[in-house]
């Protein structure tokens, strides 16, 4: 058996087993019967493709820590599949065994396709710290790169001057930011709630004017780094486009319009939480740990993650458990989304001296932690799918947009030669594949909580 066909089972049988814990979550919440005889019928095609994997990782090249893997996912799977068996007569109290074994076959496989792929990679695996001074890289010309001003009829400076100071409020991140609020708004309606036009147009205007408003301080901080990242070179205030003055005043601007909505048009809770995202990320985030800590992203994550809360809080006037479990999702997905980024773009961020993961503990490392944040997100997934009773709908989406996410991933080995463009295309995969997983995720949450 050659390298990438072991690969691409051991991938499946990720996967395999992933789809049946998502479907026994489903159909232990639903208790009906379709989703369970899938659920069996699932099981014994994931026990024969496992079987299968184990046995050739045994007869092939394949290292010692996969074959090892595969035998103790096999036992594991054995046992579990006993588990399942006897909980059909009710001989043991079998929902919450039978989930953390299921969680515990799809960890060690996931654990047994890392090995895999570090084994097998082609060319020299980047253990590969950036070095010197300067991290081994050279500083970009900090004039010449930046277009100077041209003198334009006053309508096209209005219009151009109104591009500008939308670019500082990121609109890039609504989209998602916006989802993950109305998937909290969702999770409120599952438990009772009700939800009114005004609620939900007031909690989106002002966590996008919130959005806006930390964004933009982040660009006022951030100026002189962006400067030296090709990246963000061009922003607005890195080019002097906008004046810091003007920039901060127009993000307090947003603040209090923000605020403004929030108070006036949903409740106490959902503003104090705005504001708490706007601290989180413009100044714990962008001011202490961003520069300092290469947990920057796990930790700083939380801000990304409060829209959920906000949403819920926005219809409840409280924090619910499955908001939170959401909010959970979303930190766990940050690291395995942003790392790609930071692989992509190291040498940037090395330059601008940010200790990102991969400038400072190598790509190896951060592929590894992507790995280990995308596991985790889909664990947590599943839990927040058992204690809200989601159905097959979310059972499948998780699963199918967590193997394109899987596969982005594995694929990044597969390019030989470091620092390529290459490279840089298979990481921005991973990236788009984490944005699209999260976006399908809430799209599901949406339908099966206000639809279904
Ligand atoms: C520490 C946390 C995070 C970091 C460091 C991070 C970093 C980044 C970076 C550097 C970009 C590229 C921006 C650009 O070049 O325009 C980006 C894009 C993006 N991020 Fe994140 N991100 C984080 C958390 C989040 C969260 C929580 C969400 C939403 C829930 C999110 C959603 C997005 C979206 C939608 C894009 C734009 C994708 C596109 O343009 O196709 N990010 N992120
Ligand atoms: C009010 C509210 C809900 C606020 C949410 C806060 C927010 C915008 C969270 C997203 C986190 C994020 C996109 C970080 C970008 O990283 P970066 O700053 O490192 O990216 P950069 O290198 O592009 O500047």
């Amino acid at each position: 058996m050659d390298r990438p066909r072991l690969t691409t089972l051991l991938t499946w049988s990720v996967v395999g087993t992933y789809l049946l814990v998502a479907l026994g979550a489903t159909a232990a919440a639903d208790g009906g019967s379709l989703v369970a005889a899938v659920h069996q019928a699932s099981a014994v095609a994931v026990g024969g493709l496992l079987a299968t994997t184990a046995l050739l990782a045994q007869y092939s090249a394949a290292s010692r820590g996969v074959r090892v893997g595969t035998i103790v996912a096999v036992i594991t799977y054995v046992a579990q599949a006993g588990v399942g068996l006897a909980g059909r007569t009710n001989v043991v109290p079998f929902d919450g065994v039978h989930l953390l074994g299921g969680i515990a076959v799809f960890s060690f496989l996931l654990a047994t396709l890392v090995i895999r792929v570090e084994t097998t990679a082609g060319g020299p695996v980047d253990s590969g710290t950036l070095n010197g001074p300067n991290h081994g890289v050279t500083p970009i010309a900090s004039d010449g790169d930046v277009p100077s001003p041209v003198s334009e009829p006053g309508s096209t400076r209005v219009r151009d001057r109104m591009r500008t100071y939308l670019e500082l409020t990121k609109p890039r991140l609504m989209w998602l930011l916006c989802l993950l609020a109305l998937a909290g708004m969702g999770l409120a309606v599952a438990t009772g709630a009700e939800l009114d036009g005004v609620t939900v147009v007031a909690t989106l205007g002002g966590g996008v004017l919130g959005i806006g408003a930390a964004g933009t301080f982040n660009h006022v901080y951030e100026r002189d780094r962006d400067r030296k990242m090709r990246r963000t070179a061009d922003r607005p205030i890195a080019t002097d486009r906008v004046g810091v003055r003007r920039a901060t005043g127009f993000a307090v601007a947003l603040v209090v319009a923000s605020m403004a909505v929030m108070v006036t048009f949903v409740n106490a809770l959902a503003a104090v939480l705005t504001v708490a995202a706007i601290i989180y990320y413009a100044y714990v985030y962008t001011v202490v740990l961003k520069p300092t800590t290469r947990w920057n992203t796990v930790i700083g994550g939380g801000s990304g993650a409060l829209p959920a809360l906000i949403g819920y809080g926005a219809v409840t006037g409280t924090v619910g458990l499955s908001a939170v479990l959401l909010a959970l999702v979303v930190c766990c997905w940050t690291p395995a989304h942003f790392y790609n980024l930071a692989i992509a773009h190291r040498e940037d961020y090395a330059r601008a001296e940010y200790p990102m993961l991969p400038v400072v503990a190598g790509v190896r490392t951060a592929r590894q932690r992507i790995f280990a944040w995308l596991g985790l997100t889909l664990i947590v997934a599943v839990l927040l799918g058992v204690i809200t009773g989601f159905g097959v709908l979310y059972a499948l989406t998780t699963t199918v947009l967590g193997a394109v996410f899987v596969r982005s991933v594995v694929k990044q080995y597969d390019v030989n030669e470091r620092n390529s463009e290459d490279e840089q295309a298979a990481a921005y995969r991973s990236f788009h594949a984490s944005n699209a997983f999260l976006g399908a995720v809430l799209v599901a949450i949406l339908v099966e909580t206000l639809a279904v």
